[in-house]
């Protein structure tokens, strides 16, 4: 049993690597989810509930010239047509997106991307409301559309947001970060400087569940139950008290099971409103609920950054500065996920893991005709951007050096003894300690061994290649003073009652989307108080249940939402021991905490456990003044930093000369998320993380024609990986508590797919190195490699 002692910051301080609160546990959630006994947004049916589609714009540009619902009015079987000039009339056509623009929720004036929201229909079924869709006649003057991202800039090109007052171009903003003088001036001198084009596809989250909605308004006392697909149901509520001038407290939005949200479910989409309006309009609960194609073609995309990369350095290896220059693609409406004030993100954070002299980075957002989005996609707020850019051009370096790559970051790794470090871009990192996780990295891949083979195959002619990467994320959003969304800032609550029995249950702001928060929070709670997590209730996703906080996306949950949790812990730990005193008969002072109990210093025999005390604190003892009779309490936790959980990644492939078919065999990961809590959720977090990689790095890509017609609206067009497709994980790990953490925790939820791209890339560059391949942009599919052969002569061995 481990003594905690009150002001250390990690109760596995002793033993660091000590998974904390039981570790590997089954996962509380999974009996109703393999039973089928989930509830998910479709599982909800209610009283009298109709369903709602939305009509969908043919092309992407076009001016609205007119809507005739009058025949699908006619349906026997539809309710309501709700059309652009209808919201208009309720001043509901435009809602405030998550970055400081609108965007619209019915097309009134101009269609923006194929696929945008047109019309609503309101029917007695599912199918009906789709069969109506088809009676609607809409006439459209088409324009020639800006598909493109390099040419929504140029001298004429059509102007896509002419709603926007005074607007004359595609330009949303230019933001920059570092220094530029100082940066040019040692590219200026440096020995080795190289420069690459990397573009970073578009690509979907593309979960299992797509986006819903059930809207339930009561016409008479005002009242709106919203039962959405959101991984932050508290601010999604405030929003709409904001935006429809409902009053907050008559909002409920619960959240119930999520089928995957991978950032896609952050954001408020038009569908969801509809359903709303659907439901003030009708007097009747609607049903909302989108297909695949709906989900891969309207709702957030990631990405689609096109970076011009430089690296210099000393011709021994000795990396002096970065730079780059980003086009971002933010389709019609910008409507990226952003909780900072940077209208790139996290994307600064592109110095990644190495101690450079000078930094500096430049980007430029546009508007094109394509769904709108930039959702932070198992990734912090362009932190994937960030490491893929940092990664490849590291390797690019390395191949210019003729130096091994894991030997070129081990020289340039920020060292331990410079923690907490001050990035050139402003960041603070607060811990690390990269070499021990690089060579344990090596040494579980064999990497000298893989050397050999590799030297061995080429001979031959056979291409295998090695990929590593190295990153550092930026995660758990907070502190408040640097984080907010529309003003509301990023802090998280946490209230938790014991109840006269000792059995617990605990409410957070947090939303599980499969991460397994019902098991991990409980055993927070479990490692600070001694009570076994089967004893402790997880209540999340219902507004009216749950304290305030700003939900689940860019692994902030277990930085912030753990912080709040082990801090709601403590306060009740702290309560208990004046009961405990009381039920003593003696001070507070005296009382000594171990896991589950307070005993009487020099007295172990004389103690009180934490069941005991909640009794206590419920019966009809006389208690202290100022203590309340109940062991509850509740906290609201500001974290002071972000965490910077990191990774050394090594991938090998073995790619066929004759297709260009890529090949994972293997791939290592070695994650350092601070303080573990659940070694089995982490490595599930991983493995999917992973997955996800690998599939970016392949197959992974929403395409567009010239026209604008979007051309992975399936998943026969947008190719997800399976279990086909990847290797069995090799994951290792190490422990590097966040000093500022209550437990010590770092998010995991992202890492896997922020640092595996670059790990897949560098090995499919490395294996075409013998055919002078130096760079391939993804998705590296067979086509793709296989062209990338063509007309280059291997050179004689
Ligand atoms: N150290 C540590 C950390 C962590 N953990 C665990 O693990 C998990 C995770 O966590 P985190 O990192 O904190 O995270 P979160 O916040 O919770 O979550 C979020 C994430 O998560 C991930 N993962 C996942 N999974 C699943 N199953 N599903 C999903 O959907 C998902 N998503 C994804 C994403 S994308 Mo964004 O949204 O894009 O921003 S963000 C994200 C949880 O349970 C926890 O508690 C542990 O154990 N330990
Ligand atoms: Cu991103």
């Amino acid at each position: 049993m481990t003594t905690v002692s009150e002001h250390a910051p990690n109760p596995a301080a002793g033993d660091p690597s000590r998974p904390i609160g039981f570790g590997r546990i089954q996962r509380k959630e999974d009996p109703r989810f393999v039973r089928g006994r989930g509830n998910y947004v479709d599982d909800i049916v209610l009283p009298g509930m109709l369903h709602g589609a939305i009509l969908r714009a043919p092309v992407a540009h076009a001016r609205l010239l007119s809507i005739d619902a009058s025949e699908a009015l006619a349906h026997p079987k539809v309710v309501a047509v709700i059309t652009g000039k209808d919201l208009e009339a309720l001043n509901l056509a435009w809602a405030p997106t998550l970055s400081a623009d609108v965007q619209a929720v019915l097309v009134t004036d101009k269609v923006r991307f194929q696929g945008q929201e047109v019309a609503f229909v309101v029917a007695e079924d599912r199918y009906a409301a789709r069969d109506a869709l088809e009676l609607i006649n809409v006439d459209y003057e088409f324009l020639p559309p800006v598909i493109d991202a390099r040419k929504a800039l140029d001298d004429g090109a059509p102007v896509i947001r002419d709603d926007l007052p005074g607007r004359t171009d595609n330009h949303i903003f230019d933001w920059e970060a570092g220094d530029a003088a100082e940066t040019d001036a040692i590219f200026a001198s440096a020995d080795v400087v190289v420069a690459q084009e990397l573009v970073y596809p578009r690509v979907h989250p593309a979960p299992m569940e797509t986006c819903g909605a059930v809207a339930d308004y009561d016409t008479v006392d005002g009242r709106l139950t919203l039962y959405e697909t959101t991984q932050a149901p508290h601010a999604h509520r405030t929003l709409y008290a904001m935006v429809a001038g409902i009053p907050e407290h008559k909002i409920r939005v619960v959240s119930p099971d999520i089928g995957g949200g991978f950032g896609n479910k952050v954001g408020i989409y038009p569908g969801y409103i509809l359903a709303v309006v659907g439901s003030i309009v009708t007097g009747k609960p609607v049903k909302w609920v989108e297909d695949r194609s709906e989900n891969l073609m309207s709702t957030s995309f990631a990405r689609d950054y096109i970076m011009q990369g430089e690296i210099a350095a000393t011709k021994e290896g000795r990396i002096l500065a970065l730079r780059t220059n980003v086009l971002a693609d933010h389709g019609a409406f910008n409507a990226t996920a952003q909780p900072t004030k940077n209208p790139a993100g996290f994307f600064h954070i592109f110095t990644g893991s190495y101690d450079l002299a000078a930094a500096h980075c430049k980007v430029t957002g546009v508007y094109t005709n394509k769904a709108p989005g930039g959702v932070a996609y198992a990734c912090s707020f362009r932190v994937t951007e960030a490491v893929y850019l940092v990664e490849r051009m590291v390797d690019i370096l390395a191949r210019k050096l003729e130096m091994d790559p894991a030997e070129l970051r081990l020289k340039n790794f920020i060292k331990p003894e410079q923690f907490p470090y001050a990035n050139k871009t402003g960041w603070v990192y607060d811990s690390g300690n990269y070499e021990p996780a690089m060579r344990l990295s090596m040494e579980m891949a064999g990497y000298d061994e893989l050397r050999r083979e590799q030297k061995e195959k080429r001979e031959r002619g056979e291409l295998m290649g090695i990929g590593i990467s190295f990153f550092t994320e930026t995660v758990g959003a907070g502190p408040r003073k640097h984080f907010d969304i529309v003003g509301l800032g990023m802090a998280d609550g946490a209230e938790l009652r014991i109840h006269p029995t000792g059995k617990a249950v605990v409410r957070i702001s947090v939303q599980s989307q499969g991460q397994g928060h019902e098991t991990t929070f409980a055993q927070i709670v479990a490692e600070e108080l001694g009570i076994p997590p089967e004893d402790i209730d997880v209540v999340h996703g219902d507004t009216d249940q749950t304290p305030f906080g700003l939900g689940t996306y860019g692994s902030r949950s277990t930085p912030v939402s753990g912080g709040a949790v082990a801090m709601v812990s403590r306060k009740v730990r702290d309560k208990a021991r004046f009961i405990a005193a009381a039920m003593l008969e003696t001070r507070a002072e005296d009382l000594e905490w171990e896991k589950g109990r307070w005993f009487v210093k020099g007295d172990p025999s004389a103690g009180k456990t934490i069941s005991e005390i909640a009794l206590g604190a419920h019966g009809t003892l006389t208690l202290p003044d100022g203590v309340d009779g109940n062991l509850d309490a509740e906290v609201t936790y500001d974290p002071p930093n972000l965490t910077f959980p990191f990774g050394a990644y090594i991938c090998v492939v073995d790619i066929d000369p004759g297709t260009g078919h890529v090949k994972v065999r293997r791939f290592i990961a070695v994650d350092d998320c601070g303080t573990r809590i659940n070694p089995m959720i982490i490595e599930g977090q991983v493995h999917g993380g992973l997955t996800d990689g690998v599939g970016m790095a392949l197959m992974e890509m929403i395409s567009f024609d010239e026209d604008g017609n979007c051309l992975s609206g399936s998943f026969m067009d947008y190719l997800i990986p399976t279990a086909m497709e990847v290797p069995d994980w090799e994951t290792g790990f190490t422990v590097t508590p966040s000093p500022h953490h209550p437990i010590g925790a770092k998010g995991i939820g992202e890492s896997a797919t922020v640092g595996s791209p670059p790990a897949v890339v560098n090995a499919i560059v490395d294996a075409l190195a013998p055919y002078g391949v130096t760079h391939m942009d993804m998705p590296c599919t067979p086509a793709r490699v296989w062209e990338a052969m063509q007309g280059r002569t291997r050179p004689p061995v």
